[in-house]
C-alpha cells in the first residue's frame, strides 16, 4: 500500500484505510501473477478474488456484479455497462461487498457512510447482511426518494445534516479519523475500490479493452477504480492497452472537470454544488487526487454537462435504448455526445459508458419528464387509439 500524498509505503494490511503517517489516500498495489480469465470460477465481484488482496474468510455478498454490457442501438461499437442491475441498484454494491467483508474480517461492529443516497442504500443492505450497526449521514432534503426509502427499508440509523454531501462527508471523517469509533464505508476506503475495479475486469473479459470509458464523477472513486482494474490487467499482459478514462461531471458540481480544463494540479472546490443529478452533487470530492491521476495517466479528460443535457440524455437512454438510468448515470451519455461533438472521442471506436445507477432510484426525476397521459372513457378507448393510428398512416 502506498500513500498518494506523502509516499509512505507499507505491506498489505486490511486494517489500514488511510495513511498512518499523514492521513492521506492510500493506493493498494496489486501485481497479478499467472492471471487468466479462462481459469476463473463463479460470477460477479468474487470471480476476480485472485485480484483482490486481503483475507476474506467470511465474505458478505448479495451476488453483486456480473452486470449486463448492453450494445447501443444508436452508436455502433458503443456499450452501456448497466450497474443499475446490482442488488441495490448501483455500482456501490461491488465496493460494499469488499469493504463490509473487510470490516467483518478485521472485527469491526459499527460502520458509517456519508451519502447522496446510493452509498447509503448499498451500505445499509450489506451492513444488514453482516449484522453490523450502521450510521448514515445524509444531506437533508437532497437524497432521491428511492434511495432514502432503501436506507429506511434496510433499517439504518439516518443522521441528517443541513447542507451538502460535503458536510456529511466531513462528519463521517470526524467519526472515523478523530474519534475512531466507526469503520468508514465511503470510497476513501481503498478496499471499496478493490471491489469497484471489477467493472474493468468484467468489461475486459467480455469485449477486451475499450478505447474510451466514460464515467460520471462525484466523490471520484469509481473512475480511479475502473482505471486501476484496466491498469492491473495491462501490467499482467492480459490486455494490450489502458482505455482513456473520460470523467463527466454536472456543470454545477464540476471541480475535477474544471481542474482538467484549466490544467490545474489541484481542483478549486465548489462550495455550493447544485445539479438535478443529486448523486453527483459533490463540491469537494475526497478522491480528487486519484481521479486526476487516472484521467491524466490514461490520456483521458473530464467534461461538464448541463442539467438540461442530463435530462435529455436520460430521456434518450430510456426512449431510444430502452435503458432506465438515474440522472447521474445519464450524464455519461450527455458527456459522451459532447465528447464526440468536440472531437475528443471517435464514435466508431470501442467505447463503454458506465451507467452507474437505476432509474427507479429517483422517481421524481422520471415524473418531471414529459408524458402522454390521457384520461379516457374505457367504453370508447378505440376512438383515441384508432384515431391516432389513422392519423399516423
Ligand atoms: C449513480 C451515481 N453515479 C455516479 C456517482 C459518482 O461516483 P464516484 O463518487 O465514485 O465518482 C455516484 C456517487 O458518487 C452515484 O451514486
Ligand atoms: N454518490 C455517492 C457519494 C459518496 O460516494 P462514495 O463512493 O465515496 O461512497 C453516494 O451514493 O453517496
Amino acid at each position: 500500500m502506498k500513500c498518494l500524498d506523502c509516499g509512505y509505503e507499507t505491506d498489505i494490511n486490511q486494517k489500514i484505510i488511510t495513511c498512518p503517517r499523514c492521513g492521506g489516500l492510500l493506493e493498494i498495489k496489486v501485481k497479478l501473477k499467472g492471471f487468466s480469465f479462462s481459469n476463473l470460477k463463479g460470477r460477479g465481484v468474487w470471480r476476480y478474488k485472485d485480484a483482490i488482496p486481503g483475507n476474506y474468510s467470511k465474505i458478505v455478498s448479495i451476488n453483486e456484479g456480473n452486470t449486463p454490457l448492453i450494445p447501443s442501438r444508436i452508436y455502433k461499437q458503443t456499450f452501456y455497462k448497466f450497474e443499475g442491475a446490482n442488488p441495490t441498484g448501483s455500482f456501490k454494491d461491488r465496493g460494499m461487498t469488499v469493504a463490509v467483508s473487510s470490516a467483518v474480517n478485521t472485527g469491526y461492529k459499527v460502520v458509517a457512510a456519508a451519502s447522496t443516497g446510493n452509498t447509503a442504500a448499498s451500505a445499509a443492505a450489506y451492513a444488514s447482511r453482516a449484522g453490523l450497526r450502521i450510521y448514515l449521514v445524509l444531506p437533508k432534503g437532497k437524497v432521491a426518494l428511492g434511495k432514502l426509502a432503501q436506507s429506511i427499508l434496510y433499517g439504518a440509523t439516518i443522521l441528517e445534516v443541513n447542507g451538502s454531501f460535503d458536510i456529511a462527508m466531513a462528519s463521517v471523517m470526524r467519526l472515523y479519523k478523530d474519534l475512531g469509533i466507526v469503520y468508514p464505508l465511503n470510497s476513501f476506503n481503498p478496499w471499496r475500490l478493490e471491489g469497484q475495479k471489477t467493472i474493468a475486469y468484467e468489461i475486459a473479459e467480455e469485449i477486451g479493452e475499450p478505447d474510451n470509458v466514460i464515467v460520471p464523477v462525484g466523490n471520484a472513486g469509481n473512475i480511479y477504480a475502473i482505471w486501476k482494474g484496466f491498469t492491473e490487467l495491462q501490467e499482467a499482459g492480459v490486455i494490450s492497452k489502458i482505455p482513456r478514462m473520460i470523467g463527466i461531471q454536472a456543470e454545477g458540481a464540476a471541480p475535477i472537470a474544471k481542474a482538467i480544463e484549466k490544467g490545474l494540479n489541484e481542483p478549486e472546490f465548489f462550495e455550493n454544488p447544485e445539479t438535478i443529478a443529486t448523486a453527483i452533487r459533490i463540491g469537494k470530492p475526497v478522491n480528487w487526487k486519484k481521479a486526476i491521476k487516472a484521467i491524466r495517466s490514461s490520456k483521458g479528460t473530464a467534461l461538464s454537462v448541463s442539467d438540461q443535457e442530463i435530462i435529455d440524455a436520460q430521456k434518450k437512454l430510456a426512449r431510444e435504448e430502452g435503458i432506465g438510468a438515474e440522472p447521474a448515470s445519464a450524464a455519461a451519455l450527455a458527456g459522451y455526445e459532447k465528447a464526440i461533438n468536440e472531437g475528443i472521442v471517435d464514435k466508431d471506436q470501442k467505447n463503454v459508458l458506465i451507467l452507474t445507477g437505476h432509474a427507479l432510484k429517483d422517481p421524481d426525476a422520471m415524473l418531471r419528464l414529459d408524458a402522454r397521459r390521457i384520461l379516457i372513457n374505457p367504453e370508447h378507448i378505440e376512438n383515441i387509439v384508432l384515431g391516432e393510428i389513422n392519423d399516423n398512416n
